[in-house]
């Protein structure tokens, strides 16, 4: 990509000044609008905590198959639960991933237990995802600033989001060999995306009408980009573009989190410059997001 990605410390949006809120936010716009991609630090997580995450993934996606099945997505319904390898397919042009998943999505229960029978482990995993709402609701302050809108203007959008906190675990295969990508190219389909990566790189990013470029892991960050529904919502202002996870030579594990609005909540493009036309009819985020699901899932369901 022409520039790097960069890095932008949001404590200042957790907690910071007016002032110091207006310069991150400043930041994070200019982030939205010409990489399209930027780490963050300031997030509060500590490492001890990531490391516990991580364990708790690799534990999962160790145990045997049966129970992986017994929390399988297609038994729990909706969008939760165990997606074996090779069933999701994000560039439909190509191979199915080669990559398992286990989709957290609390929001969406239905009163069905959906949880693997691991001690602890719901927990650490229903904690993590409140850490991220709450880091989500700091960007969408940012956001807001700098599309100028009210600071406050997603906080009444994201009461219960459509949020998943999704664990993904790709197995080792050597990157000269052809045949499946690790997640084929794609964009996300929701506002923002906070995904950590444990070590092993392989995550690209193509910048519209660029390159694929890796994008390097930094220690201590988080890596976000932004989804679909906030390039509709910003009315085409900010961009989301489309990334990859290339094959992996080690076997790799990442945890995204994916922020999409509440059900009920109108996804109407912000117009914020004079003479500004929406591009985009008013959506619920319940509407917009099941179109997505159906187009990913759609062969299955
Ligand atoms: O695993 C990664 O690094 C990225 C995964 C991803 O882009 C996705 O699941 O949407
Ligand atoms: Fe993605």
């Amino acid at each position: 990509m022409s520039q790097e990605i960069p890095v932008i410390d949001i404590a200042p949006l957790r907690h910071g000044s007016a002032e110091a809120r207006a310069e991150t936010a400043a930041a994070l716009g200019k982030a939205c609008r010409e990489t399209e991609f930027f780490y963050i630090t300031g997030h509060g997580v500590s490492p001890d905590t990531m490391t516990r995450l991580f364990d708790a993934s690799r534990l999962f996606f160790s145990q045997p198959p049966e129970v992986k099945e017994q929390v399988a997505r297609s038994r729990l319904g909706k969008n939760r639960g165990y997606v074996g390898l090779g069933v999701e397919r994000l560039d439909t042009t190509s191979l199915p991933d080669n990559k398992e998943a286990f989709n957290i999505s609390p929001n969406e229960t239905d009163g069905v237990d959906g949880w693997p029978p691991l001690p602890g482990w719901r927990e650490l995993m229903e904690e993590y995802f409140s850490t991220c709402l709450n880091l989500g609701a700091a960007l969408h302050r940012g956001f807001a600033r700098n599309l100028g809108v009210a600071e406050d203007f997603f906080a009444d959008k994201f009461r219960k989001p459509l949020a998943t906190l999704r664990l993904l675990h790709y197995p080792a295969a050597p990157a000269a060999q052809a045949g499946a990508p690790g997640a084929g190219a794609h964009t996300d389909y929701g506002n923002v995306t906070i995904l950590a990566v444990n070590g092993v790189s392989g995550l690209q990013v193509r910048p519209r009408g660029g390159e694929w470029t890796d994008a390097p892991l930094i220690p201590g960050t988080f890596i976000c980009n932004i989804g679909d529904c906030l390039m509709r919502w910003s009315n085409d202002i900010y961009v989301s573009t489309p990334h990859r996870v290339i094959r992996p030579a080690a076997e790799r594990y990442s945890i995204a989190f994916f922020l999409d609005p509440d059900a009920d909540a109108v996804v109407d493009p912000i117009l914020s410059r004079p003479g500004d036309v929406a591009h985009y009819p008013p959506v619920t985020g319940h509407d917009y997001l099941q179109e997505r699901l159906t187009a990913t899932y759609g062969h299955q369901s």
